[in-house]
C-alpha cells in the first residue's frame, strides 16, 4: 500500500545505483519520502537495469541532467569517486539544494567534496550503517535502513533546517539518526566496521593461502565460524579499497590497539592462562547478547519489519 504522508523532498537525485543507491530509491518510493526520483550511474549497464527494475522516475548517465532541479542530491558512489562527481555536478546544483552522500568514511569525503560545493547549496555528509556483502541495483531493498543508524556529520553551526530535513528523510526510510563530527565518526567506524572487515579479509586470505588447506577444503569445512568471515570477506573490493585508503589514520590506530590485545591473548595461550581466556570470552559473549537485545543483529535482518515511524 502506498505511504500517504507528504513527501519530504520534491526531486531526489541519486548518483550511483548500487546496493545503497537502489535501496534509497526503493525506500524513498515505498515510504513516500520523495515526489520524484532521478537516478544516474557511470555504468550504462546499471542504468539499463535500473530502468528495467523501474525503481526511479528518470535514469540517465548524464549527471548534470540528474541533479538539475533536485532539492536533495545523494552521492552513492565509492568513497574515492565522490570528489570527482561533486566537481562535475556542482555548477548544476539548485540554490538551496542539499548535497549529501552515504560514504563509509566521512573526513576524507568532506575534504574531497566540500571545496566544490557552491555557497548556495548545503553539504551534509551522511552514513547509513546498514548494508550487506552484495553490490549492484539488484541487491537493494526498501527495508535496508529499517531500525539501523544513519549518522550525519554536519559542520559546526550548520543550517539547522537543512539538517532537520535530511534527518526527516532518513527517519522516513526507517533509520535512527544521530549527529557527530566526521573525525569521531571515522574513529568509531574504524573499530566497529573497518577493522572487522580487515580481519575477515585477512583470515580468509590466510586460510586460502595455507598449503595444506586447499581452496576446496576451505569450502568443504566452512560450516560455522569461518563461514561468517567469508561472508564479510565477500564485500565489494572497490568499496573496501577506498575505505582503507581514505580512513588510513584511524584504521592504523585501531590496528595498533588490536595488535596489543592479540599479543596479550597469545601470551594467555602460551602460558596456559585459562582464567584470562575464560574472563575475556565471558566479556565478549555478554557484548554479543546485549547487541541482540538491542535489536542490532544485522546478521539476521527482519525483512518484514517495514512499518515506518513518524519523523
Ligand atoms: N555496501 C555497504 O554495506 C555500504 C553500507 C553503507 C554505506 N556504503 C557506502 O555506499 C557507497 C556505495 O556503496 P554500494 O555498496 O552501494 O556500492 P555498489 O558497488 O553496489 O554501487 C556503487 C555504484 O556506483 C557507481 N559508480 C561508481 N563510480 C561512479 C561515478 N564516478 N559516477 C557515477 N556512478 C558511479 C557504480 O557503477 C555502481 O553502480 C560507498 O561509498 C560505500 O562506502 C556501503
Ligand atoms: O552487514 C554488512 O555486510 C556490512 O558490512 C555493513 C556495514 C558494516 O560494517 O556494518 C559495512 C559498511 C558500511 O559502511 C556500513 C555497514
Amino acid at each position: 500500500m502506498a505511504d500517504a504522508r507528504a513527501p519530504i523532498f520534491e526531486k531526489v537525485a541519486l548518483i550511483g545505483l548500487g546496493l545503497i543507491g537502489s535501496s534509497i530509491a526503493r525506500g524513498a518510493r515505498a515510504y513516500g519520502a520523495a515526489t520524484r526520483i532521478a537516478a544516474s550511474d557511470a555504468s550504462e549497464q546499471v542504468c539499463a537495469r535500473v530502468r528495467e527494475l523501474g525503481i526511479a522516475d528518470e535514469t540517465t548517465a548524464d549527471l548534470a541532467q540528474t541533479v538539475t532541479g533536485a532539492d536533495l542530491v545523494i552521492l552513492c558512489v565509492p568513497v574515492g569517486a565522490c570528489g570527482e562527481v561533486a566537481r562535475v555536478i556542482a555548477p548544476h546544483l539548485s540554490p538551496g539544494a542539499i548535497l549529501s552522500d552515504v560514504g563509509s568514511v566521512k573526513g576524507a569525503i568532506v575534504a574531497q567534496v566540500a571545496p566544490h560545493v557552491p555557497a548556495s547549496a548545503h553539504f551534509i555528509p551522511a552514513h547509513p550503517i546498514a548494508g550487506t556483502e552484495y553490490s549492484g541495483p539488484d541487491a537493494g531493498f526498501a527495508t535496508l535502513f529499517q531500525n539501523r543508524w544513519c549518522i550525519l556529520t554536519p559542520q559546526d553551526g550548520f543550517d539547522g533546517e537543512a539538517v532537520r530535513k535530511l534527518s526527516a528523510f532518513w527517519t522516513r526510510l526507517g533509520a535512527n539518526v544521530e549527529t557527530m563530527s566526521a573525525t569521531h565518526h571515522d574513529l568509531v567506524l574504524a573499530v566497529t566496521s573497518h577493522l572487522p572487515h580487515l580481519i575477515a579479509y585477512n583470515i580468509v586470505g590466510t586460510a586460502a593461502d595455507l598449503e595444506e588447506v586447499t581452496q576446496s577444503e576451505v569450502i568443504k569445512f566452512s560450516a560455522s565460524g569461518f563461514r561468517d568471515f567469508t561472508r564479510i570477506a565477500a564485500s565489494d573490493p572497490t568499496m573496501w579499497r577506498d575505505i582503507f585508503l581514505n580512513n588510513k589514520d584511524a584504521v592504523l590506530e585501531m590496528l595498533g590497539r588490536f595488535d596489543e590485545d592479540l599479543t596479550a591473548l597469545r601470551r594467555m595461550i602460551r602460558t596456559g592462562d585459562g582464567d584470562g581466556l575464560f574472563a575475556l570470552f565471558t566479556r565478549t559473549r555478554a557484548i554479543r547478547r546485549s547487541i541482540i537485545e538491542q535489536g542490532q543483529d544485522t546478521a539476521a535482518p527482519d525483512f518484514g519489519r517495514s512499518a515506518p515511524r513518524e519523523e
